[in-house]
């Protein structure tokens, strides 16, 4: 490891300062290890894939060529986000030139000098963009093998000029198209499910109020004993719907179903959809579900994930939805508000579903 080096500098940089192992902030407990099957990535058939959802039926307006109706897309979505909330779609509308062109321009940010991302480096929660390493570095026990940008568009900055990285320069105009792009399928998803729990399509839109939407690009380096190490530790998302775009030809997601790990493989053109806490569990009083999942490292190639986040405005007070609530459900979990949910996601160093759990009535 090369001197000069700090945690800070992100796990890029500790691999590109030459290293030969892992070093010991980065080595996970020996209970939390990968064993030999979580890291056989590619062993044969899984049987119970997460689900793959055609979803053209609920973007166009004109009849497709799917020989399934919107109701038939809308039941098979709520059933996977009630029974796995993770799940994959295919024919979303967004062109696989877009997506193609989106994880390069990310995988070109992180190869940028690291003194040219660090402007972005910051502990502020509310900054628009934000650059680091691991999830909360200067409180977690063990970093993650992996380095972010968090860029977040709030919608109490609207008025203001955005402050886009200018580097790589087609950032802006691919990042800018991909969000526009990602937020118009997000919302039919919302529609889809708020159609689906039998609220009315705009139901859930209007509980998120001036909702929220944050793109993060996830760099995981190549790394030298990926049993030691881990890319991102196991966490379900904290808020509404995640879209999340892979390289696909590299795996690394993992989801927990039943208590085992399992390797979200690529469809090719598909997109991961996940059900964040509050949709899943605190306005659908469980109902839905919001799903461990995690990042594993390989020692070959880096791997990049880009994930777009669509969350509830952050002055919303997150509570269960009234319908979801009877003497025989009763509410489990504490309102929120969403800024309060994301402020300790940050101040503390959580794991799993800790957070949501502390939630918990
Ligand atoms: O890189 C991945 O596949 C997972 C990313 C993720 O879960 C996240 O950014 O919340
Ligand atoms: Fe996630």
């Amino acid at each position: 490891m090369a001197a000069g080096w700090n945690k800070l500098d992100g796990a890029k940089a500790l691999v590109d300062s030459g290293i030969d192992g892992v070093p010991d902030f980065y080595v996970k407990p020996l209970d939390q290890r990968l064993s030999p099957q979580d890291l056989e990535l590619h062993a044969g058939e899984q049987e119970d894939e997460v689900p793959v959802i055609d979803v053209s039926p609920l973007l166009d307006s004109k009849p497709t060529s799917s020989d399934r109706s919107k109701e038939d897309v809308i039941a098979e979505l709520l059933d996977a986000s009630e029974r796995w909330g993770f799940f994959q779609v295919i024919n979303h509308g967004i062109g696989s030139d877009l997506t193609r062109r989106m994880l390069a321009v990310a995988h070109e940010f992180f190869q940028l000098p690291l003194a040219e991302k660090m402007v972005f480096y910051s502990t502020d929660i509310d900054a628009a963009v934000r650059y680091g390493t691991s999830f909360n570095p200067l409180k977690d026990v063990f970093l993650d093998w992996q380095d972010n940008l968090l860029h977040r568009f709030l919608p109490e900055r609207r008025d203001q000029p955005h402050p886009w990285p200018t580097k790589p320069s087609a950032y802006e105009l691919i990042a800018g198209e991909f969000v526009d792009q990602a937020k118009f399928l997000a919302r039919h998803l919302l529609r889809a499910l708020s159609e689906g729990l039998g609220l009315g399509p705009d139901y859930l839109e209007g509980e998120f109020g001036e909702h929220n939407v944050a793109l993060r690009l996830n760099y995981y380096p190549p790394c030298p004993s990926p049993e030691l190490a881990i890319g991102l530790s196991s966490h379900s998302d904290v808020g509404g719907l995640t879209i999340l775009l892979q390289d696909s030809d590299i795996v690394g997601l993992q989801v927990k179903v039943q208590e085992k790990w399992k390797t979200v493989r690529s469809v090719p053109g598909a997109l991961v959809i996940n059900i964040g806490d509050q949709l899943q569990q605190i306005y659908s009083n469980g109902k839905l579900k919001s799903v461990e999942h995690r990042a594993i490292v390989n020692a070959d190639k880096a791997r990049v994930s880009v994930g777009l986040f669509y969350d509830p405005a952050s002055d919303v007070r997150v509570s269960p939805i009234p319908k979801f609530v009877d003497t025989e459900h009763p509410a489990a979990y504490n309102p929120c508000v969403f800024r309060e949910y994301l402020k300790n996601l940050y101040s503390k160093n959580l794991v799993g579903k800790e957070l949501l759990e502390s939630q918990r009535k």
